[in-house]
């Protein structure tokens, strides 16, 4: 039979004792109890040796509880010092009162009357103060100390082990307690002396340990999937900073300063001011009279101070246009994906932070048509087959598209928004061909794509959540 080294040494321990307690067993094998139990249920399920259980109760008191017993109960402690009557008032000047006046009422030891405590006859031990020096589990003396939270009852098991007629002989026989070797070093290899080690068996069927390898967040996943597709699709990337200031962020995509489209995002303002950029005077004139695109603009005043202060990013077009500004020349396709900011209520669809895929084509001769087929192509690889436009409105695109992809389940669900800049957001910065401009919510795809019910789950770090993903392909 095979036996591990701990089984064995168990089988050793019990040679010429009858049943021993699993105290005394884990004592004489210089071994942690629980082991020695667990080893000894190993050697019972191989019919080599009798475990018997029994569970008895104790009464333990507790702290409180130990004071009473030594002082007495607070009603007896208090009865103590009543001769005969006392008044209420004065009774009351001694802290045990609050705990013994309920008690010396319940148990009818004193009457009080028109403010005066009156002892009664009768003031016999009653069965709780024996049951304090000497508490039994199961009587009610006991049950209402633990009621009283002076006594609380602890259960004890016990172990009784034995040899059975078959372990008995096996450990007679001779049991071979050295250490089991589990790794050969080269010595032992060498001079042959591996032959005769004990060596550790493989468990063959024991299931391994589960190894969790370091893996990619599953949003993360599906963003870098949307990045390398669109580097593909020969577009380049772009970053920026997430605090801009007003003119990056609304000026220079043509929001008036005092229009209620400012607030379309509700956003979070910072106190903070960053300069205007060189040649911000032509996005002044744009505001004021159209400078020289033979817009009308907006009218009004155009505040420079307005355009320095500063918000969180509310949406990455505020990227696109200063990279338009520094590249002005045509073709150019790029994107970034970038986390954006809202002052959003958070709800299963809604977040505060999320991220956006900005893009922009830049080339002689583009064309609405040109957008709507990107968005055709690029939802197909993305494995969205069903993609319709609906009119949108942005300050800065015009025509606008709100594209939408078919989810089965979910039916029409939007992405967010496109179209092409105004010249109002082009001419400013020397660019004079059309520019096809979108930024989409990717939180939102990735959700789709996992079959999300609730966007929060991308950001939190629930591990086992994030280890059931399936990995990526790469
Ligand atoms: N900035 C818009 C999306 C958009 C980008 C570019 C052009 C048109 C629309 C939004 O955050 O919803």
């Amino acid at each position: 039979m095979d036996l591990t080294i701990n089984e064995k040494r168990v089988l050793a321990a019990l040679i010429g004792s009858g049943p021993t307690n699993a105290e005394a067993l884990a004592e004489k094998m210089d071994a942690a109890l629980e082991s020695v139990i667990q080893w000894a249920h190993l050697c019972a399920d191989k019919g080599l040796v009798t475990l018997e259980k029994t569970v008895t109760e104790q009464a333990k008191l507790t702290e409180e509880g130990e004071k009473y017993a030594k002082e007495g109960l607070p009603e007896r402690q208090i009865l103590a010092g009543i001769d005969g009557s006392v008044p209420m008032s004065e009774l009351t000047k001694n802290p045990l009162s609050k705990i013994a006046i309920g008690w010396l009422r319940k148990k009818n030891w004193v009457t009080i009357k028109d403010g005066i405590v009156f002892v009664n006859e009768n003031t016999a031990v009653g069965e709780d103060e024996l049951a304090l020096k000497n508490p039994v589990p199961g009587t009610p003396a006991c049950k209402e100390l633990v009621k009283r939270g002076l006594a609380e009852i602890v259960e004890n098991t016990e172990w009784k082990i034995a040899l059975t007629p078959e372990g008995e002989k096996i450990a007679k026989g001779g049991l071979d307690l050295r250490e089991e070797v589990a790794t050969l070093t080269r010595e032992q290899i060498l001079s042959g002396e591996w032959k005769s080690l004990p060596l550790r068996k493989y468990s063959i069927g024991k299931l391994p340990k589960k190894i969790f390898g370091g893996r990619i967040h599953p949003n993360q996943q599906i963003l870098d999937e949307i990045r390398d597709l669109l580097f593909e699709m020969g577009f380049t990337e772009f970053h920026g900073s997430i605090v801009q200031n007003s003119f990056w962020n609304f000026d220079s995509l043509y929001q008036p300063q005092d229009h209620p489209a400012r607030e379309m995002q509700d956003t979070f303002h910072l106190a903070e001011e960053l300069p205007l950029p060189n040649g911000w005077e032509k996005i002044r004139d744009i505001h004021k009279f159209g400078g020289d695109t033979g817009s009308t603009g907006w009218g009004g005043e155009w505040s420079p101070e307005v355009g320095k202060k500063c918000v969180l990013r509310t949406h990455s077009t505020s990227l696109s246009i200063q990279y338009l500004a520094e590249h002005p020349n045509p073709p150019l396709k790029a994107f970034s994906i970038s986390r954006v900011y809202r002052r959003e209520t958070i709800d299963p669809t809604h977040l505060p932070e999320f991220e956006q895929l900005e893009g922009i084509v830049m080339d002689k001769d583009l064309h609405f048509g040109h957008l709507l087929g990107f968005f055709k192509e690029f939802f197909g690889r993305m494995g969205f087959e069903e993609v319709r436009f609906r009119p949108g409105y942005f300050p800065y695109t015009e025509p606008s598209v709100e594209p939408e992809v078919w989810v089965d389940g979910l039916g029409w669900v939007e992405l967010g928004g496109a179209g092409i800049f105004r010249k109002e957001v082009t001419a400013p910065w020397g660019i004079d061909c059309p520019v096809l401009a979108w930024g989409l919510g990717v939180s939102r795809v990735s959700m789709l794509r996992m079959g999300l019910k609730d966007l929060r789950q991308l950001y939190k770090s629930d591990i086992d959540w994030i280890r059931a993903s399936p990995v990526r392909r790469c």
